[in-house]
């Protein structure tokens, strides 16, 4: 059976610089072998998070434990060469005056031939065999990305940390780096806490992702999860561009030009906003004004006047104008381009559209139909 109780735990982080507070009650945990993205915008509070799991920074209250030891808590500091945490950032700057081998066995407390084995074996498993004796400067930005990698691995970390550790590479490099160093992660059973900003890339890496904003964890999920059940709307906006349509609850509905939405257990007057994206609308062609019949799946169809559309490579991008003069986005694979003023019907995925409340609106502020 694999371990699953937690390698790294993290119970209500706190951080403030100058009286704001940066990390706020942040609490996560990896086991062995998973990778957990911590993603979000610039200045959200990430790298503050690593830096004090990594020991290089100090929290203002919660801790931090290693396997079920504390490592971190209001008075108790474990140093960062202590920790078994393998660190790896954007800037991962090798030794410029070591060759690739001694790089990779810098942090190796073995000698001889267990020390060569296993720069060996690193060197093997990122594809660098017969690279240890050449320079640094002597490689790619991607073979250094990789040799920094081994050199984090190679004492066996029980917990890897890493901060936008791709971000310095160009994008034809970067899908495969990330694939090999997956594998790589995975074979060695770190626990993985990884740093980003770009949702592709935790998508593609993460077991788990937290979803941070202004210092808190507002969504913790599996990446499909997190995808399809987004906490809010701009938990949703972060993953894809996404089609908004405004709507103000009477009797538990949401009229909008694609009929009526049910809202169930929502007040009169509160605000909603239905959260759909571009390739969950379908289009169909203009009869004499009529559009097809309404079904449960796709709910009443509303008609669209093309606004513009765009080639994208894989699909075309159309935008349309909606009764009511909202926006809507359409992705259509391959090319499809009609003309601005085309009408087209359009119909959205019902049990892909996401409803969240804006807030309540006080009775009074009602419009007079609605309050009656
Ligand atoms: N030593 C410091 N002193 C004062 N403010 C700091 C310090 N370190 C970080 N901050 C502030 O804390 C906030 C969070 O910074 P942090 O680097 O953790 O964000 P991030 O999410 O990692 O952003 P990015 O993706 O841009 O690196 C920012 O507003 C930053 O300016």
């Amino acid at each position: 059976m694999p371990d699953t109780s937690p390698r790294l735990e993290v119970r209500n982080l706190v951080r403030r610089f100058e009286g704001t507070c940066v990390v706020d009650d942040i609490s996560l945990s990896v086991a062995p072998g998973q990778v957990t993205c911590l993603l979000g915008p610039s200045g959200c509070g990430k790298s503050t998070t690593l830096r004090i799991i990594a020991g290089v920074d100090c929290q203002d209250a919660g801790e931090v434990l290693i396997d079920g030891h504390v490592v971190a808590a209001p008075g108790h500091f474990v140093p960062p060469e202590a920790r078994g945490i393998g660190l790896m950032f954007q800037d991962f700057a090798l030794f410029p005056h070591m060759s690739v081998a001694d790089n990779i066995g810098f942090g190796l407390k073995a000698t001889g031939s267990e020390r060569t084995a296993r720069v060996d074996k690193l060197l093997e498993r990122v594809n660098l065999s017969g690279f240890g004796n050449k320079a640094p400067h002597m490689l790619s930005g991607g073979e250094q990305q990789r040799v920094a990698l081994a050199r984090a691995l190679a004492p066996r970390p029980r917990i890897m940390l890493m901060d936008e550790p791709f971000s310095g590479l160009d994008n034809r490099l970067r899908d495969g780096i990330r694939d090999a160093t997956l594998e790589l992660l995975k074979e060695e059973g770190s626990a993985v806490l990884l740093v980003t900003h770009e949702p592709d890339e935790a998508m593609r890496m993460a077991d788990e992702i937290a979803l941070m904003r202004k210092g808190k964890i507002v969504q913790r999920a599996a990446p499909y999860n997190i995808y399809n059940q987004p906490a809010d709307r701009r938990a949703a906006e972060f993953f894809s561009d996404v089609n908004v349509l405004e709507g103000q609850v009477q009797a538990g509905l949401a009229h909008t030009p694609f009929g009526e939405f049910l809202v169930p257990g929502v007040g009169d007057g509160t605000n909603v906003d239905i959260v759909f994206r571009p390739q969950h609308v379908s289009l169909d062609f203009d009869r004499n004004g009529r559009g097809p019949a309404p079904t449960p799946q796709h709910g009443t169809p509303a008609r669209g006047i093309v606004h513009r559309a765009r080639f994208m490579g894989r699909e075309s991008l159309v935008e349309f104008t909606v009764a009511g003069g909202a926006m809507v986005k359409a992705t259509v694979p391959a090319v499809f381009l009609p003309k601005p003023g085309t009408a087209l019907w359009l119909s959205i995925r019902r049990d892909r559209c996401f409803v969240f409340s804006r807030g309540q609106v006080a009775p009074q502020d009602l419009p007079e139909r609605a309050a009656s």
